[in-house]
């Protein structure tokens, strides 16, 4: 199985199931938003009336990003950063308020890991992974959330996470990271409702983007089998979800966690390394 994911035509032939102008006239931020889900997400903004905002490590493909959706005239602001940095994350607020205004919507979709069993995972690898999903993720929150508090204006944040109700036997980083951030959201949610900001979480099952040639093929294969679809979910599925629970849509919507995931959290069993024998079943008189 290769070739994971849409390329720019694939994604402009398809239709969002939101309104056209769902958000017109509002600023829409996205990290990672040079490849995968964030690439996806930024067509769909573009493609709903927002101003976007891209931003991601590697400028060269925010800027591949910014010139497959100049198709949509939108007005779009290229900012490379990484969201690890909470400084970098202060300047990037401070562009997006010179170019726009405050943003209406910060989708925090940047991350990743890779697959390791955990008795393995070096210190670095961890850092990398724990302070990109979970570190990045919250200087984002965070300094979203004191700009709208400074504007006296609230605003809406979804966080792109992954289905952590059970293990996730060979990313043991990253479910630790992606908990600590369903917590997180769940526990500003309260704290920030005051201030008009509503905040959700999406999880994504395993969905086809350029982001599985980390794993091995195998494992991917195994792992389209571990959802009652029984297949990959693909990135539109995704971004009609986020724009959903980031705009107006969802309005009463906040600390929720929505799953889309053909069905894995209540059913398979995914590894994203070789299963052990130790749990293999071959029939139920095993
Ligand atoms: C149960 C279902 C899960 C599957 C569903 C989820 C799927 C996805 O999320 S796929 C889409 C997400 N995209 C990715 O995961 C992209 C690929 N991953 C990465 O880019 C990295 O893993 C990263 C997120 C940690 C990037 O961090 P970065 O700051 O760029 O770190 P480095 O690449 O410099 O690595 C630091 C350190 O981490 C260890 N390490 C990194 N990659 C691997 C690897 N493939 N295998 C083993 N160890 C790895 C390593 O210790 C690195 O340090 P050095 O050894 O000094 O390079
Ligand atoms: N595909 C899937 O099955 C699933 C994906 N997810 C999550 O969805 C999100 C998108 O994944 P997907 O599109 O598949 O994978 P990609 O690897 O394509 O996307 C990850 C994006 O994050 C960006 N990024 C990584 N580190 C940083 C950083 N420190 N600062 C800023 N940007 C960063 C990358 O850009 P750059 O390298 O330029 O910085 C890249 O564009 C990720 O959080 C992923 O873990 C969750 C569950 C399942």
């Amino acid at each position: 199985m290769t070739g994971y994911g849409r390329d720019d035509d694939a994604l402009a032939a398809l239709t969002p199931a939101l309104r056209e102008g769902y958000f017109a006239g509002q600023t829409v931020l996205i990290t990672g938003a040079g490849s995968g889900l964030g690439r996806g997400l930024a067509h769909w903004a573009a493609r709903l009336g927002a101003n976007v905002v891209l931003c991601g490590r590697k400028v060269d493909r925010l800027e591949d990003t910014a010139a497959a959706i100049g198709r949509y005239n939108a007005q779009v602001l290229v900012h490379p950063l990484t969201i690890r940095d909470p400084e970098a994350v202060q300047d990037l607020f401070s562009a997006v308020a010179a170019r726009f205004g405050c943003a209406d919507i910060v989708i925090n979709n940047a991350g990743g890991q890779f697959p390791s069993a955990a008795i393995d995972i070096p210190p670095k690898g961890w850092h990398a992974v724990i302070d990109t999903n979970l570190g990045g993720t919250w200087h984002m929150m965070q300094e979203a959330a004191r700009r709208w508090r400074d504007a006296g204006r609230g605003g809406s944040i979804v966080n792109v996470v992954a289905v952590t109700g059970r293990g996730m036997p060979g990313v043991a980083h990253t479910a630790a990271a992606r908990a600590g951030v369903i917590a997180l959201s769940k526990t500003v949610a309260i704290e920030w409702a005051p201030l008009g900001i509503r905040i959700n979480c999406v999880a994504p099952g395993l969905i086809s983007t350029t982001g599985m040639n980390v794993y091995d093929p195998r494992a991917v294969r195994a792992m389209t089998r571990t959802n009652v679809m029984q297949r990959f979910g693909q990135i539109e599925e995704i971004a009609d979800t986020v724009c959903f629970v980031g705009g107006n849509a969802s309005q009463f919507m906040t600390g929720e966690v929505v799953h889309v995931d053909g069905g894995n959290q209540i059913w398979g069993d995914q590894w994203t390394i070789d299963k052990p024998d130790y749990f293999k079943v071959d029939s139920i008189d095993d």
